[in-house]
């Protein structure tokens, strides 16, 4: 039968990509398409071939495994050949059965006759390894390259602590294992979160990695092994190479599981999700349970693996080209996928940080369909070159939020301008800023900022701040969600009734939180501006600005420069000030506020050396007969001292209470002055000799 022009052109097109896209795979360590866009070219060409076998070339990328060694490494010739695993293209649990059907065809074996045992397995992904030991010493580690002949990686491999130098006792004269090496995800999003920081310090050569399996390939395949140890990998033996035979005093193993138990017992991480399976039911049972586990587990797999549990089964069914016709990978739907961005938004965070977040066309990914995928910042979303109407790389893996992993450059049609972030914020409008040495953006709009409303509510009422009684976060959700308070001064515009018509709301607890809000308008200076929310400034800040300023409205006219002669304020706490004050919407805030019947008393500025404890350090230890450590921390700051968590050479003086522990012995150890309640009271009220 002639095969149709279409046919042949499109198994050549087909070929030639598949080959472009396996070499930045497996041979740069730098795949371009997800693994989800290459198998489906993959399928293609394999039913093309199906259907016209004449196609089927030998160096088809699906007479293949893997790629070709790279010269950069000695080469190693593997003794016996390192296969690929056949996939299962149904991601439903007939899959399971599919394989099962096929096993008992290919073995000839009646409908009635009993169920094959099977062994199930997780497919981890990473990258596959060959370890020889001999006489029980770790003498090469090898990758599987082109499945016959692999690359010499032992120096690399040497680093990985959970790979033993030295096997246990008991071990076979030659055996080679093979398993997995792979990243776990929080080592990756570790390691990536230091190369984005190595390429913001200006670090040339580095790029972060597009997922785990890409970040272990890297890694093993470094010409230095110095950098290996730097990354952190782990390893997973799922099955064998060369062993010593029987006849010459090899391992009798009747199994494959029984061989992982042995493999384990010589000190080879084996994974404990390993279990044996009787019949379909079983592979499916399993396929089920770690589906629903795979997103809580500490690394990725993109599927389970199933084989024939008895090795002389195995023998009969022996191998096609590159795969065992005992075996099947059981694939996942697919962590990463390409989708079109339709736009890209800001989003601002509770705590007032800009997120760039591409809005996509939905695609299903990792079990779940996506609509937004984070750009986490502006170095980011440059660094990527993300544009609107680009296909992207989506992930999303585990409990992670899905994220833009790479532009697919071979797809930008045309030119959108480059990614801006935005200098204001787009919910409220107030100026964006981004400090010097910070990856984000923030609206300074703090509580005037509907994103922050919430956040700056609950953080204005605490007990560290306005301290008003009975405003809980259940109740803020309430009183925004509802629109009842929209500017921070509506909080002191509630009226009874409004309160009764929320939901839940008693006429007790409405009257409690009124009277809450009442003695709430009794405050100090340094309360309320740490109640403002303004960045950086926390209570120790406002203190020290109630200090040097003493009115509220000497702090809000200060200069930058005034504000750096506060101690401890520097440049980026001066200007975080100075902008939440210079916007207007601000003081207006603050004049309703006040307007309400906020008040405190407020003071003449204070010159720091007046204060009778001035540039003292005090530390507290125990409890005290009648002050509390909050009270006494109160007097002590209010009277110039710092207030410090441990004994120093530098310590002015150690006041003990009962059960004061190792402080009180570092005090006595450097001769530090001890005082108790009645010592730190006349200390207060003579200032230090
Ligand atoms: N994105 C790209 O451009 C691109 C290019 C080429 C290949 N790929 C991807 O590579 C994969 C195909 O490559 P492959 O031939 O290495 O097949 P594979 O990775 O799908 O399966 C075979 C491999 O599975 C691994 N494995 C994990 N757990 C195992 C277990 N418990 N038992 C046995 N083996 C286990 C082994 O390393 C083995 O070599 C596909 O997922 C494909 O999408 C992607
Ligand atoms: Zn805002």
């Amino acid at each position: 039968m002639a095969v149709p022009d279409d046919d042949v052109r499109r198994a050549a097109a087909l070929r030639e990509r598949l080959h472009h896209h396996a070499h930045c795979y497996y041979v740069l360590d730098d795949p371009q398409i997800p693994d989800a866009e290459y198998d489906k070219l993959f399928q293609e060409l394999q039913a093309l071939e199906a259907r016209h076998p004449q196609l089927r070339t030998p160096d088809s990328p699906t007479q293949r495994v893997g790629g070709a060694p790279l010269d950069a490494f000695a080469k190693v010739r593997h003794r016996v050949p390192m296969l690929s695993i056949r996939t299962e293209t149904d991601i439903e649990a007939s899959g399971a059965r599919n394989f099962d059907a096929r096993v008992r065809r290919e073995l000839g074996l009646a409908e009635e006759a009993p169920p094959i045992d099977y062994v199930a397995e997780l497919k981890f992904d990473g990258l596959a390894l060959n370890l020889r030991y001999e006489a029980g010493v770790l003498v090469q580690a090898a990758t599987r390259g082109d499945g016959e002949v692999g690359e010499d990686v032992t120096q690399n491999i040497r680093t990985i602590g959970q790979i033993p130098l030295r096997l246990a006792d008991g071990a076979p004269p030659v055996l080679e294992v093979r398993g997995e090496v792979y990243m776990r995800r929080d080592d990756f999003e570790r390691l990536n979160a230091r190369q984005r920081e190595k390429i913001a310090a200006g670090a040339r050569g580095e790029k972060t990695f597009v997922n785990p399996r890409n970040a272990a390939a890297g890694a093993v395949r470094q010409l230095d092994p110095q950098v290996t140890r730097q990354r952190p990998l782990s390893f997973f033996a799922y099955g064998w190479g060369e062993v010593t035979p029987v006849e010459q005093g090899g391992p009798a193993w009747r199994t494959h599981f029984e061989a992982l138990q042995a493999l384990r017992g010589w000190g080879l991480p084996v994974s404990d999700r390993v279990v044996q399976a009787h019949g379909a039911d079983d592979l499916v049972a399993y396929h089920q349970a770690i589906g629903r586990e795979r997103d809580g587990l500490p690394f990725d797999i993109d599927g389970v693996v199933y084989k024939v549990d008895s090795l002389t089964l195995q023998r009969q069914l022996g191998f096609v080209t590159r795969e065992p016709r005992w075996a099947v990978a059981h694939k996942f739907p697919a962590q990463e996928q390409v989708t079109t961005v339709e736009s890209i938004d800001i989003f601002v965070g509770r705590t007032g940080k800009l997120t760039p977040v591409a809005r996509l066309k939905p695609v299903f990914v990792g079990g779940v369909t996506v609509t937004n995928a984070t750009l986490h910042n502006e170095d980011e979303a440059r660094r990527k070159d993300v544009r609107v109407g680009d296909a992207v790389i989506v992930r999303r893996a585990g409990d992670v939020i899905p994220e833009v992993v790479a532009v697919v450059a071979e797809q930008r049609t045309h030119a959108a301008p480059a990614f801006e972030m935005p200098r204001h914020c787009p919910v409220c409008g107030s100026q964006a800023v981004r400090e010097e040495g910070e990856v984000d953006w923030r609206c300074s709009g703090g509580l005037y900022c509907g994103a922050q409303r919430k956040q700056a509510l609950l953080h204005f009422a605490q007990r560290r701040a306005m301290d008003i009684e009975g405003l809980g976060e259940k109740l803020v959700d309430q009183l925004v969600d509802a629109g009842v308070i929209r500017v921070l001064p509506d909080l002191y515009r509630l009226g009874l009734s409004q309160l009764i018509a929320l939901e839940r709301m008693g006429d007790k607890s409405a009257q409690n939180l009124l009277a809450g809000l009442e003695a709430s308008k009794s405050t100090t200076l340094p309360r309320f501006l740490f109640a403002l929310g303004i960045r950086h400034v926390g209570e120790a800040t406002a203190r020290d600005l109630a200090r040097h300023f003493g009115t509220l409205d000497r702090v809000m006219q200060a200069s930058t420069d005034d504000l750096l002669a506060v101690p401890d304020v520097g440049p980026v706490v001066a200007e975080s000030i100075h902008t939440f004050f210079a916007q207007p919407h601000n003081r207006e805030v603050v004049e309703q506020l006040r307007a309400c019947g906020v008040h405190w008393a407020e003071s003449e500025p204070a010159p720091q050396a007046a204060l009778p404890l001035a540039g003292i350090t005090v530390v507290l230890t125990g409890t005290l007969p009648t002050l509390s450590r909050e009270e006494a921390k109160g007097l002590l700051e209010a009277a110039g001292a710092k207030v410090a968590g441990s004994v120093s050479k530098k310590t002015g003086y150690v006041v003990a209470g009962t059960e004061a522990g190792g402080k009180l012995d570092r005090a006595r150890e450097l001769s530090i002055p001890i005082l108790d309640e009645e010592g730190l009271k006349s200390l207060l009220a003579q200032g230090a000799p």
